[in-house]
Formats: structure tokens, C-alpha cells, sequence
């Protein structure tokens, strides 16, 4: 569902109508129905909802859109997000992660939730991601390191440190991290991607890569040792790479994924190269997770003129990933 005053159902209802055009694998929506309800009217969509029980997608999909209700209340306002939805966008998001860790569902796709309206809730994450790593780790019973990819067409780009601020990336930066989130990549990009040897480019933390030292010394003490005991592992990885610099064309071409140190320095290409297209990919669960690369833009949430191409990615993408792994 996502936060119901957001985009979320607009870009549903529009992704579901689109269904036969684009041969759209079968979903269903864990959401309050009558959010969905309401804004099909708003938007003067016709769209028929059927609320369901965990396992007949299949069956009503092609008639209408299979709603799985939840318990808690979503009260929704296009545009005015409301703490009193936090319980339901929670509950949508735990029972999908729940579902699909048990294999009622092959995947789940998330739209996006505006943290800061979970937080007065309790919500103790920064994001899907940590929420996500954290519940898979209760129910694998095995610690769960997630990784962030941004996957579109042009790049995939993952962030080593997430939902941190930027004063904090130098400390939070470790030689381990690197090593483990360039493993789950790799690992992943085999296992969900169908790469046989995938190519890894590394950025550096600083302009320059550093600039042997002159302008930090991440590089020299923390990435490129990692980026050794990468390359010991039988990992193709390269760098570190100075940032600015690895993000053009013919950069592109000869890697597979980048690797950057921190949030911003991988979402900005990947955004910028493919907002409509490119996809949020939680690397690391031992499910699939996926979700469009766009926020709640309740500055447009109602009016009609939300994009759904990236939850369609989103969508297809959980579909292809979860074939593959299958
Ligand atoms: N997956 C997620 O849950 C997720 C991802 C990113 C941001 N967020 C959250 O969303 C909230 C808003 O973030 P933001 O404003 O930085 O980013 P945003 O992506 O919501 O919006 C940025 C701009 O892009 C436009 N836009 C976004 N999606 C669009 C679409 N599908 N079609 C047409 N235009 C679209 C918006 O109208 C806005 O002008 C924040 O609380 C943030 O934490 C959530
Ligand atoms: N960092 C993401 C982005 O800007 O697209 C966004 O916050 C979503 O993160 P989660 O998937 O962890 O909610």
C-alpha cells in the first residue's frame, strides 16, 4: 500500500489497468480497500476491486484488482499524510515481507512511505531497507546485512552506508562493510540477475579518489584494501574510481553495478539517468523485494498525473528476479 494519502494508489490503480497492455505479471494490493475505492473515483478511474483472502490472485486477477484488506485503519488524504495511517502502512508492509518469506507470494513490491510519518509511530528504521533486513533477520534466525541497489536500464548503482547523514559516512565506513556489501552484490547479481561474472566498479569517499592522499585518505586505508581482499575473493572489482568520473557513458559500459560510499553518490545518477524507470532493489533478504525508485510525492498524490512506470519496473522486475531464483 505505502502511505495512502501519497501516490501509492494512483500508481496501483493505473499499473492495474494497464494490466493487458503490458502483460503485466498478476498482484494483489494489501491495502484498505476503500482508499482504493475512494481515489479510483477521485481520478474517475474504473477499476473493479475484489477483496480476497492470501491465495486467490491468480483467479481474480484478470477481472479485478485483489485486494487483501488489513486490520488496522488507513484513513487516507491525498496530499495530507496522516500519523493514524502508520499502523495499517506498517501492517501492509510486515505482512507482505511475512507472506513472501514463506512463499505465499514469490515477491513483494513496496510503494513508498514517507518515514518521518512513522517515526512518531515508533517506527524505528530509517527506511524499508532496515525494516526489511531486520524482519527477515527475526525470521531466517541468521543476522541480515541489506543492500540498497537503484537497478534501471542505464545503471545499477548500490550505496555502501544508507540512510545516514553525511557527517556520519566517514566513521561508518569500514574495510567489513565494504567486503560484505560488494559480496551480497556480486552474490546477487548471480543468483537474481543471471550475471555469471559481474563486473563491480568502486568509487571512491573523496573528490579525486583522493588524489593519492592529498584530499583524504579513505581510499588508501579503508576502500582500496577492501577493494584487494575483493579481488583475493574472486571478485572483478575495481578501484576506487573517482566518482565524478564514472558516471558517463563509456564508464558505464565497463562495469555491471557501481558501488558508492554513501547514499546520495549512487541515487543522484541513478535517478537522474532514469527516474521513470529505474527500480529500488533490497539485495542481501532471503526474499525478493523491490520497490519504484520515487517517494510519496504528496504534492501530486490525486491529481492524475502520477507516473506509474517505475512501480511497473518495480513489478516486473520482482517478477524476473524471483523467476530466476526459483
Ligand atoms: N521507497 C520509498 O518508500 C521512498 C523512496 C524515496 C523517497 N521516499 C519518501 O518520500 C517522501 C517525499 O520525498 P521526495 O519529495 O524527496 O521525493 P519524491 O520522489 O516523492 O518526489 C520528488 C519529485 O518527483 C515527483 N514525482 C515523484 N514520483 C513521481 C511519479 N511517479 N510521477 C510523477 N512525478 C513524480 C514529485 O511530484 C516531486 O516533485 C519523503 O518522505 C521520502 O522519505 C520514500
Ligand atoms: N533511499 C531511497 C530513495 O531515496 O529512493 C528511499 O529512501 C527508499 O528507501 P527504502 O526502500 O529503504 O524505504
Amino acid at each position: 500500500m505505502g502511505d495512502p494519502s501519497g501516490i501509492g494508489p494512483d500508481i496501483t490503480l493505473d499499473a492495474y489497468l494497464k494490466r493487458r497492455e503490458l502483460a503485466l505479471p498478476k498482484f494483489a494490493v494489501l491495502a484498505d480497500p476503500q482508499v482504493l475505492r475512494d481515489r479510483a473515483t477521485l481520478l474517475g478511474l474504473d477499476v473493479p476491486i475484489k477483496e480476497i483472502g492470501n491465495e486467490d490472485v491468480a483467479s481474480v486477477f484478470d477481472e479485478a484488482l485483489p485486494v487483501i484488506p488489513l486490520r488496522n485503519a488507513a484513513p487516507a488524504s491525498p496530499g495530507q499524510p496522516s500519523a493514524l495511517a502508520a499502523a495499517a502502512i506498517v501492517e501492509a508492509i510486515d505482512r507482505a515481507a511475512c507472506m513472501t518469506f514463506c512463499g505465499v507470494a514469490r515477491a513483494m513490491v513496496t510503494n513508498p512511505i514517507a518515514k518521518s510519518v512513522l517515526y512518531g509511530e515508533g517506527f524505528a528504521f530509517p527506511g524499508h531497507t532496515e525494516f526489511l533486513a531486520a524482519r527477515a533477520s527475526d525470521m531466517s534466525g541468521r543476522l541480515i546485512t541489506p543492500v540498497m541497489m537503484l537497478a534501471g536500464p542505464k545503471l545499477k548503482a548500490v550505496p555502501v552506508t544508507i540512510h545516514i547523514a553525511l557527517s556520519e559516512v566517514p566513521k561508518a565506513l569500514t574495510r567489513a562493510l565494504i567486503v560484505e556489501t560488494v559480496k551480497i552484490t556480486a552474490d546477487d547479481m548471480k543468483t537474481r540477475f543471471g550475471l555469471t561474472e559481474p563486473r563491480i566498479a568502486i568509487s571512491g569517499l573523496n573528490p579525486h579518489a583522493g588524489e593519492s592522499g592529498t584530499m583524504g585518505r579513505e581510499e588508501i586505508e579503508i576502500i582500496g584494501p577492501a577493494i584487494v581482499d575483493l579481488q583475493v575473493l574472486g571478485i572483478d572489482a575495481v578501484g576506487p574510481l573517482p566518482a565524478d568520473t564514472m558516471f558517463h557513458d563509456a564508464a558505464r559500459a565497463r562495469y555491471d553495478v557501481a558501488v558508492c560510499m554513501y547514499h546520495d553518490q549512487a541515487l543522484i545518477p541513478a535517478k537522474a539517468l532514469g527516474f521513470d524507470d529505474t527500480v529500488n532493489v533490497t539485495l542481501g533478504l532471503p526474499f525478493v523485494r523491490t520497490s519504484p525508485d520515487h517517494g510519496t510525492a504528496f504534492d501530486i498524490a490525486g491529481k492524475g498525473v502520477a507516473r506509474a512506470d517505475s512501480l511497473i519496473a518495480a513489478i516486473r522486475m520482482a517478477d524476473d528476479m524471483s523467476s530466476r531464483h526459483a
